[in-house]
């Protein structure tokens, strides 16, 4: 199995600085760092290396991502940057370009801007690839399902409602006809 560098977009945008985007390191937590945090981890040709870099770990969701991340036993290498109150020398996001195998998610909004943004950012640079760039919006998966479990009356656990399309308003489309378990009162889908 290929294994991927991820990377993980949350900063808050501007979108008329997106190709001039300027991160900095904040930390790296790498193998020797797992060990000191006391996790039992560690790279052998059984537990391949898995790399996640967040893009404005020091924000909202950055943070609470990036403990989540930290405590994923998955993920061996862990990189945060933001630009504020950080230290260090500037990069530019072309780092992303020059790791054309790692898989990037966009989660800054609007995430049905940022997606084909950042597919532009990349085609320009020749690093495309569509099976590479991803936009994130499980948050819709959520809510349908919290909302449809509420009408049927089941855990949210036990249902499954498919959703498509974008990040915003109507665009994004629950395929209620797909739905487990089904549902044939009309009132349901309203
Ligand atoms: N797709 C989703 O489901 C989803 C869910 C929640 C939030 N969001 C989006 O995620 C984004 C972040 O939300 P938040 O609440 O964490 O915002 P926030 O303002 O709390 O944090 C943003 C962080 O990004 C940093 N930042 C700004 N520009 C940067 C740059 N060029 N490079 C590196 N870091 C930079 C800031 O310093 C800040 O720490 C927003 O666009 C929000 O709408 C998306
Ligand atoms: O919509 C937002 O502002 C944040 C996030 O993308 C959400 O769906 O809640």
């Amino acid at each position: 199995m290929v294994l991927h560098p991820v990377v993980i977009v949350v900063f808050t945008l501007d979108l008329m600085d997106f190709q001039t985007i300027r991160v900095q390191l904040v930390k790296t937590l790498d193998h020797d760092a797992w060990h000191l945090v006391g996790r039992s981890y560690s790279s052998t040709e059984s537990s391949p290396e898995r790399k996640v870099a967040i893009l404005g770990a020091g924000g909202g969701i950055g943070q609470p991502l990036a403990l989540l991340m930290k405590l994923n036993p998955l993920i061996s290498s862990l990189s945060l940057y933001d630009i504020a109150n950080t230290p260090g020398v500037a990069a530019d996001v072309s780092h992303i370009n020059s790791r054309a195998q790692a898989l990037v998610n966009m989660v800054s909004n609007p995430v049905n801007s940022t997606v084909p943004i950042a597919a532009e950012v990349f085609k320009k640079a020749g690093t495309f690839d569509e099976r590479k760039l991803f936009g994130v919006t499980t948050l819709d998966v959520v809510r349908a399902k919290t909302f449809y479990a509420g009408k049927v009356k089941a855990p949210v656990a036990e249902v499954n409602v498919p959703v498509v399309g974008g990040h915003a308003g109507i665009t994004i489309l629950p395929l209620f006809s797909q739905v487990y378990p089904a549902s044939f009162d009309p009132t349901v889908q309203n």
